[in-house]
């Protein structure tokens, strides 16, 4: 997808949030927990409940890899499911030596239909890079991150700044506005304006609104850009609204609000 489709699902649906399918077998509401297609019936639902209010869905691969053969089998079917319309983004965190980051990049890219692979960035340029050479495709890297490890590298100092501040100046130059993305947690609230000095036509994937507790306001506030620039998502405050049969309801209701709020700051 393209940053300008991207944009336009934006502006059409008064939304931008990714709803984050980091789907955990033992929090699936007891009605489908004995199926065995559980994992991807439990996304379905979300998904249909969803489809309207989000613009993009992050599938954390961590949830899915962790069940073997059959958790990869659901994320496949997920990602099929949710459909051209939708920015699907791989949160898989990947990056490794040149001729390994080409075959994550194939297996997202080519093998599954997503639009965007999370990338770490701490091997450098040559990791990076095969993650920017498809048309349409997205590299989102780590900048700085919503966790409390967030202090252990990200925010020490490195030259004449902190190392995060470093990460966002150097990838920056690998890639343009139109196949990079950064990663921002929303916990990091105090950062985003001097982020916004640093990259000012990034798109941001912002997760940590919800059960992180970020402020979306405060966020939108500080990172929102003439065409928005922001993808703000949430993952448990969304799927698991309600842990009952009543789950998928729930999950619309919460997806809803996010929408009408942003709706007020776009
Ligand atoms: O890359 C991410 O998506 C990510 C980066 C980060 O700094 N913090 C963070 O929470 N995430 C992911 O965003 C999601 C947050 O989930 P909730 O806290 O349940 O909304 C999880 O899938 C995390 O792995």
């Amino acid at each position: 997808m393209t940053r300008e489709q991207l944009v336009k699902q934006i502006y059409d649906k008064g939304s931008y949030l990714c709803v984050g399918l980091d789907t955990d077998s033992t929090k699936i509401p007891a009605h489908l927990s004995g199926n065995p297609d559980a994992i991807f019936l439990f996304n379905k639902a979300i998904i249909d409940a969803t489809r309207e209010t989000c613009v993009a869905y992050k599938i954390n691969t961590a949830f899915y890899e962790a069940l073997g053969t059959k958790g990869w089998d659901a994320m496949e079917k997920t990602v099929h499911y949710i459909g051209a319309d939708h920015f699907k983004i791989a949160d898989a965190k990947r990056g490794d030596i040149g001729n390994t980051s080409d075959q994550y990049a194939k297996a997202f890219f080519e093998t599954l239909p997503f639009d965007a692979v999370t990338v770490a960035p701490y091997m450098g340029e040559d990791s990076v890079r095969p993650f920017l050479e498809y048309e349409g495709k997205w590299a989102i890297v780590l900048g700085l991150t919503s966790n409390k490890g967030a202090r252990d590298f990200e925010l020490q100092a490195s030259g004449d700044g902190l190392l995060y501040e470093k990460v966002l100046k150097t990838v920056s130059s690998w890639g343009t506005s139109q196949n990079l993305m950064f990663v921002v947690g929303a916990t990091q609230a105090e950062a985003f304006t001097r982020i916004r000095e640093l990259i000012p036509d990034h798109f941001l994937l912002v997760p940590g609104v919800g059960a992180q507790g970020g402020s979306l306001q405060e966020i939108s506030e500080k990172a929102m850009i003439k065409d928005c620039g922001l993808l703000v998502n949430a993952s448990r405050a969304v799927i698991y609204a309600s842990g009952q049969e009543d789950f998928s309801s729930a999950a619309a209701a919460v997806a809803k609000q996010y929408q009408e709020e942003m709706g007020t700051y776009l």
